[in-house]
């Protein structure tokens, strides 16, 4: 038997504990100054506890049950360790809330005002950060869902129709000048295809008005984040609305950031699923994953261009509008192609703070191969999350994808590009510049080299006129068939042509690649020639 007063202080403390978490929510939601947002997390999971020991509260005006107030402290009136691991999570879930207040206020030191948040966000926001779902975690989920898995137990973005869900008239919403979509406009979605999904997310690809293909991304009830946290936590509501910060970060910086190599957000749908209020379904563009080894057998044009693309992004995201922003997740995987055009998917592990420091020591960048030591200003690792992109775009992009085949005459200055990222000798500013120059020289054929040597065979040109057959393959053609590569004149397309065996014609199409450069079929032999308006042809009439 607990004797009465004892049972009594454990009901206190116990509330106490609830109230303190319950302020330090509260005074964070108002942003009362003093409460750091950065403090260490297992710090502030010590105050808490600091807190509740001192707080006398009044049990009963925050209905704290003697069996919650018993479950959260032991007989010494210390928290138990369901107590410590639920304060936990709950503070985990705070952190990630206040990490999307600042994205959604923050103001670069040079930009204009921050986006305020909406009452509407705020209030689902809050929702999310405070809700209790202690009952969902005993396991009363659904799985009655057309697009289950084996894999994919249960994902929202599979189940939109399946569930009772608000939609919080977000089709009235507009972003950066454009409407956003919202539950009801992916309420008749077709051709669902699971594309693919990391550690925390699901993605599946989707057709609007049986037009419009999108991505839907939604927090994975059968990833490992979720198993993870279940497993240590045992609240599968909690533990969504941990991971469903991920996708809320995401879609707060794809608002804030606004340049054409991020992903676009279309929309989002708040719906409930799996037991579960609000779960979030975010509605991106769609894009292809990117396949490294696919990549290395394509064009030095269009490897290039994934190059260049992330160059310029890297570049914008140094000067966004939040600060230098770094994506300390950066492996291939976060980035996918739309249209040949390089776009990062994966923002939720974006960071906008640079490293604090007291000295270079804290500054300390360490990859597999090799270390940078920055310096330290004014409290903080000086360039480090430009460096720290610049270097990730070194070691998985550019030298893999840059120097390999290129025209020979840029190849110097390739391998400057390759070189200097690879030291960090050069910044962001400067490699954009470099591989700007790159593109001008490339784009307007001062790579081709001054060919003293006269082209040995004639050809006969035949305008309006393809040919059908005669094909050969060769490396990298831009087409499986046959042998299509691009070219910026006649001139480049006789040197192949010759500098090819089989080669006895080509075909000028009346196709561009994203420089300008136009697109030749190369061919066998010309028996199959017959009119196509457009084309030009070459027949070789000589040796
Ligand atoms: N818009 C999109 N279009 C096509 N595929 C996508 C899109 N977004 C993501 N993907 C694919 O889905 C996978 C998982 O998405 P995402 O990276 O956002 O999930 P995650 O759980 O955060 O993964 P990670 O463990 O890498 O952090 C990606 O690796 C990518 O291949």
């Amino acid at each position: 038997m607990i004797p009465i007063t004892m049972k009594r202080r454990k009901i206190a403390v116990a509330a106490g504990f609830c109230l303190s978490f319950f302020l330090g929510t509260l005074m964070n939601l108002l942003f009362i100054p003093g409460f750091e947002h950065h403090q260490n997390h297992a710090d502030r999971v010590h105050r808490f506890y600091h807190e509740q020991q001192q707080r006398v509260v009044d049990g009963t005006k925050l209905h704290v049950r003697d069996s919650d107030a018993a479950a959260a402290v032991d007989v010494n009136g210390e928290p138990t360790t369901s107590s410590r691991q639920r304060l936990d999570l709950q503070l985990q879930i705070q952190e990630r809330y206040d990490e999307v207040l600042r994205y959604r206020q923050q103001q670069s030191p040079w930009s204009g005002t921050g986006n305020p948040v909406r009452p509407l966000e705020r209030r689902r926001l809050m929702d999310l950060a405070q809700r209790n779902n202690w009952e969902l975690s005993k396991g009363t989920e659904k799985t009655n869902n057309q697009y289950t898995d084996s894999h994919h137990r249960l994902s929202p973005a599979a189940s939109l129709y399946t569930k009772s869900r608000r939609d919080f008239a977000v089709n009235t919403r507009i972003v950066n000048g454009t409407p956003m979509l919202g539950c009801s406009s992916i309420d008749n979605v077709t051709d669902v295809q699971y594309l693919g999904s990391g550690y925390t997310k699901a993605v599946y690809k989707a057709a609007l008005n049986s037009s419009l293909s999108v991505a839907l991304k939604s927090v994975d009830f059968g990833g490992h984040d979720m198993e993870n946290c279940v497993k240590k936590y045992g609240s599968t509501g909690d533990c969504y609305r941990l991971a469903s910060f991920k996708i809320v970060k995401e879609m707060t910086l794809m608002e804030r950031l606004q340049h054409p190599n991020i992903l676009k957000l279309f929309g989002y749908c708040y719906q409930d699923s799996n037991d579960i209020r609000d779960t979030v379904t975010a509605i991106t563009e769609l894009g292809s994953p990117l396949e490294m080894i696919q990549l290395l057998q394509t064009s030095w044009e269009e490897r290039f261009r994934i190059c260049l693309s992330l160059v310029r992004l890297l570049h914008y995201l140094a000067h966004s509008p939040l600060g230098s922003v770094t994506l300390l997740d950066f492996r291939p995987r976060q980035f996918v192609l739309v249209q040949g055009e390089l776009k990062v998917t994966d923002l939720d592990d974006a960071s906008a703070e640079e490293t604090p420091c007291s000295s270079p020591a804290d500054c300390v960048m360490e990859f597999p191969a090799r270390n940078f030591t920055l310096p330290c200003s004014r409290g903080r690792c000086s360039g480090m999350n430009e460096k720290r992109n610049l270097y990730n775009a070194y070691r998985f992009f550019f030298t893999y994808l840059l120097p390999h085949s290129a025209p020979p005459a840029l190849r110097p200055l390739l391998d400057k590009i390759v070189n200097s990222t690879g030291e960090l000798i050069w910044g962001i500013d400067e490699t954009l510049v470099q591989l700007e120059k790159v593109l001008h020289l490339y784009r307007n054929g001062l790579y081709l080299q001054n060919n003293t040597q006269p082209h040995r065979a004639d050809y006969k040109r035949v305008v309006d006129a393809s040919i059908t057959g005669e094909n050969y393959r060769c490396w990298p053609s831009y087409q499986h068939e046959g042998c299509m590569l691009s070219v910026f004149n006649i001139h480049e397309a006789i040197g192949v042509c010759e500098s090819h065996a089989q080669c006895q014609a080509f075909v000028m199409t009346n196709q561009t690649t994203w420089t300008g450069h136009q697109l030749v079929f190369f061919k066998t032999g010309s028996a199959s020639l017959s009119p196509a308006p457009g084309k030009v042809t070459f027949v070789r009439v000589s040796s």
